[in-house]
């Protein structure tokens, strides 16, 4: 493995202490001697600059763990995170995630939520003009002076992904992005971030529980064990785009062993 990639992950490991049974070395007080709960062990991989990976694995194995490391909000155990040659320190604001759930400010409009990500810019026209370029990028043209209460779930989700992508950050980290949408709304929004990334070529990391969406929408798919995490299957998707597994018996094909891979026998 090599440090050109644009993200390198190295012999990662992470504890957490269970804070209920705390308990320390006298001799070594950073070691935690009980208690400690391994979350990921042992975990490396590469990731190019531009690719779009797709994190998959158990509930609870720890994926939001590993994103929250690379994105710097939380500290490895031990091992190391290099981005671009760089040991990582901490969080850096060339990356952004978009949240979970509800990263609008509900207090703001999608226009002053979008304007959050180019707080730092002096020429005001020229900011506003990027707020509204990255309006009509995600369809929102209409709706700029809407409160997000006022917005579906699908719209809300993608005045988040606008507010991200006006930050325009090298590394994107999604984590769950589609979560409590409907079909139709997580299908639209799914094609949208894959022509994002084709668009954007950014960096995107994307934490799911979805098989599909990982194989639909990744340059590259891993797959976590169940905790500790450990690293099953880190594979390039070199596969045309727009995906079918209708189409494409290969990816059918990787579909079912990826399914096998998180114990379930039979694709449906
Ligand atoms: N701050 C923390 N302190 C202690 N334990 C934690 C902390 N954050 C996460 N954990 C534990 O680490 C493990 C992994 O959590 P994490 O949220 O990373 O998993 P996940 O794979 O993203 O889960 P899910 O798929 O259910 O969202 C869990 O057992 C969790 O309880």
């Amino acid at each position: 493995m090599t440090d050109m990639g644009h993200i390198v992950i190295k012999n990662l490991r992470k504890e957490y202490i269970d804070r209920r049974h705390k308990r320390r070395s006298k001799d070594e007080p950073n070691e935690c001697i009980g208690d400690c709960v391994l979350v990921l062990d042992n975990i490396n991989l590469e990731f190019c600059e531009g690719e779009m990976v797709t994190i998959l694995g158990p509930s609870g194995c720890g994926k939001s763990t590993l994103l929250r490391i690379i994105a710097g909000f939380d500290k490895p155990t031990a091992g190391s995170v290099v981005i671009n040659g760089e040991t990582l320190t901490g969080p850096s604001s060339d990356h952004i995630f978009v949240f979970q759930h509800n990263a609008l400010l509900p207090w703001m409009t999608v226009q002053e939520n979008v304007a959050l990500g180019l707080r730092g810019m002096e020429d005001k026209e020229m900011m506003k003009e990027q707020i509204q370029e990255h309006i009509e990028l995600v369809e929102l043209e209409g709706f700029e002076n809407h409160y997000p209460y006022q917005l579906s779930g699908g719209m809300q989700r993608r005045a988040e992904l606008a507010r991200a992508l006006a930050v325009n950050p090298d590394t994107l980290f999604m984590d769950e992005p589609f979560t409590g949408l409907d079909f139709l709304a997580h299908m639209k929004m799914r094609e949208e971030v894959v022509n994002m990334h084709e668009y954007f070529e950014k960096t995107i990391l994307v934490v799911t529980h979805d098989i599909d969406d990982a194989l639909i929408m990744g340059d590259r798919i891993v797959v976590l064990s169940g905790r500790p995490a450990h690293v099953k299957l880190s594979e390039k998707l070199d596969f045309p785009r727009p995906r079918s597994f209708v189409k494409n018996t290969e990816l059918s094909k990787l579909r079912d062993e990826v399914y096998l891979m998180l114990g379930v026998n039979y694709a449906v």
